[in-house]
C-alpha cells in the first residue's frame, strides 16, 4: 500500500499560501516523484476566519505549537518568518521526529549552527533553498555539486525587494517611496521591509551562502551592511555619467593566502557591461567562481510567492525522498572554520563625491590627502554652482580602512562642505 507523508504548514501568507495551492494543485505529480502520498495535514496560521482559497477549513489552526507535535506529522514547512516562535517551533518538529523546510534566512544566518546541531542529533533534515535568492537552486548547488571543488568568491544580487527599487528608480525616475510601496504590493518585500531597504535581508543571505561556500561559520553579525536608503537619485545620476548602475550586492571572497574570509553588502556601481547591471526587478543572479569549475553564474526570480514556493517543493520532494529512503541529506559542514576578517581589509575602488568650494587650489588639497593616505585617484569629474563645486573622485583599489581615513581628513578641509556620498565601484 502507498504510504502517506503528513506535511504541516507554518505561515499561510504570501509564500505559504502558494505552498498549498502548489502542494494541491501538483499532488498526483508529487505522489510519483516522492514514491508516496505527500498530504497536507495542517496549517497553522496567526488569524483563523480569514479566506484562504485552496485551503480546506478543517486544516487551520492556530496553535501551531500542538500541529508541530502532533505525532502523524512528517515534515513541518516553516514560512512565518523571523527569530521566534519560528526556532521554538523548528526545534519541536525536530523532537517530533520531523524534518524541516524553512525560507527564514533571518533565522538561519542568526542561529543556523544550533539548528543544524538539533536536526542531525534526531536524524532528521532541514532545507532550506527557498532562503536564499528565491526560486533559484543556489543553496543545493553549493552544499552538493561543488562539494568536490573550492569556491573563491560569491558575488550576486541577492535581495528581490532593493534590486526592483532601484531598477525602477533608474528607469523610470520613480521615487524611493513609491517603489518600495509597489515591490511591497507584489509580494517581493518582507514583513518589515527595513529588513530589505536596510541590507539585512541580504547580510542574512550573504552569510547562509558563505558559510557553505567556504565550510565555515558565518553569521549575520560577521557581514559588513550597507541599504540603499541613502542612495539619492544624484548618486543614480552620477553611475549613468560613469556608464554604471548602482545595484545591492552581496559579495563573499576567500582571501588571496586561502586562510581568512570577508563577507559584505552594500550598494556598488557596477558598469553597464557587467552581467548584474541588466538583472531587473525583482530578479536575482549570483556569481560562483571556483578552482576547478571557473565561473558560474545562477539567474531567476529571487522573490515573490510562486517562485519562492517552488525552491520550498524542491526541498519537500528532497526531505520526503529522504524520510522513505530513511536517510538524510547534506548537514552543516563548517570543519575549515576560516577567520572572517573586517571590512577595514576589504580592498576595492570607491566614488567619493564632495561639496567644495570653487576656488583655486581646492582640488590639489584634495588630492593631497588622498595621497596622504595611498589612496591612488583614477578620475576627477568638477562641476562648478553658484560659487560652489560638486567634486566626484573614483579611486583605485585601496583597503576600505584607507578610504575612511581619506574621508575623515577631507571633512577637516576648510573648502570641502560636505561629503555627499560614498559608494563602491565594482566589477571592473
Ligand atoms: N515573500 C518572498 O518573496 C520571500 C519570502 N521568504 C521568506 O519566507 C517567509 C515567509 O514570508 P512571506 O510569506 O513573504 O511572509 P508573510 O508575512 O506574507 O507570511 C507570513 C505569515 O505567517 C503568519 N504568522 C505569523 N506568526 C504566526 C504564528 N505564530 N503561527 C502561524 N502563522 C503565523 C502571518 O500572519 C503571515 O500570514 C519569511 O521567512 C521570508 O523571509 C523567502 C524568500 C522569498
Ligand atoms: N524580501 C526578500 C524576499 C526574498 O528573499 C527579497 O526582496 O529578496
Ligand atoms: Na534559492
Amino acid at each position: 500500500m502507498m504510504r502517506t507523508l503528513k506535511v504541516a504548514l507554518l505561515g499561510c501568507g504570501v509564500v505559504g499560501s502558494e505552498v498549498a495551492r502548489i502542494m494541491t494543485t501538483h499532488a498526483a505529480d508529487l505522489e510519483a516523484r516522492v514514491g508516496a502520498r505527500v498530504e497536507l495535514a495542517g496549517v497553522a496560521v496567526r488569524r483563523a476566519g480569514r479566506p484562504r482559497p485552496g485551503v480546506p477549513e478543517e486544516l487551520i489552526t492556530t496553535d501551531a505549537e500542538s500541529l508541530v507535535k502532533r505525532p502523524d506529522i512528517d515534515v513541518v514547512v516553516e514560512v512565518v518568518g523571523g527569530i521566534e516562535p519560528s526556532r521554538g517551533l523548528i526545534l519541536s518538529a525536530f523532537e517530533n521526529g520531523a524534518s524541516v523546510v524553512s525560507a527564514n534566512k533571518a533565522l538561519l544566518a542568526a542561529d543556523g549552527a544550533a539548528l543544524h546541531a538539533a536536526a542531525a542529533k534526531h536524524g532528521v533534515d532541514l532545507y532550506y533553498e527557498a532562503a536564499v535568492a528565491g526560486a533559484i537552486p543556489l543553496i543545493r548547488p553549493l552544499r552538493e555539486s561543488l562539494a568536490g571543488d573550492k569556491v573563491n568568491r560569491v558575488l550576486g544580487i541577492v535581495n528581490g525587494t532593493t534590486n526592483f527599487i532601484l531598477d525602477k528608480m533608474d528607469t523610470t525616475g520613480a521615487g524611493y517611496s513609491e517603489a518600495l510601496e509597489e515591490a511591497t504590493a507584489l509580494g517581493y518585500a518582507e514583513a518589515d521591509p527595513t529588513a530589505d531597504v536596510e541590507g539585512f535581508d541580504a547580510a542574512a543571505k550573504a552569510a547562509i551562502l558563505a558559510g557553505i561556500a567556504f565550510h565555515t561559520r558565518v553569521t549575520a553579525a560577521d557581514v559588513f551592511r550597507e541599504g540603499i536608503t541613502e542612495v539619492t537619485a544624484a548618486d543614480i545620476a552620477s553611475a549613468k555619467a560613469m556608464g554604471c548602475v548602482v545595484k545591492l550586492l552581496a559579495i563573499c571572497e576567500r582571501s588571496e593566502d586561502g586562510q581568512s574570509v570577508t563577507a559584505r553588502v552594500h550598494p556598488a556601481m557596477i558598469p553597464l557591461s557587467h552581467p548584474l547591471a541588466s538583472v531587473r526587478g525583482a530578479y536575482n543572479a549570483v556569481f560562483v567562481e571556483a578552482d576547478a569549475a571557473g565561473q558560474l553564474m545562477f539567474y531567476g526570480p529571487g522573490a515573490g510567492g510562486s517562485p519562492t514556493a517552488s525552491a520550498v517543493l524542491g526541498d519537500l520532494v528532497a526531505v520526503c525522498r529522504n524520510k522513505l529512503a530513511g536517510s538524510t541529506g547534506p548537514g552543516e559542514s563548517a570543519y575549515a572554520q576560516l577567520t572572517v576578517n573586517p571590512m577595514d581589509d576589504v580592498v576595492t575602488r570607491y566614488h567619493v563625491s564632495l561639496d567644495v568650494a570653487d576656488k583655486a587650489g581646492v582640488l590639489a588639497q584634495v588630492a593631497t590627502v588622498f595621497a596622504e593616505h595611498g589612496v591612488s585617484i583614477d578620475t576627477v569629474r568638477q562641476q562648478g554652482r553658484d560659487g560652489d563645486a560638486s567634486l566626484v573622485v573614483v579611486t583605485h583599489r585601496a583597503t576600505d580602512a584607507a578610504l575612511s581615513a581619506t574621508v575623515a581628513a577631507l571633512r577637516t578641509l576648510d573648502h570641502v562642505r560636505g561629503v555627499a556620498s560614498i559608494m563602491r565601484v565594482e566589477g571592473e
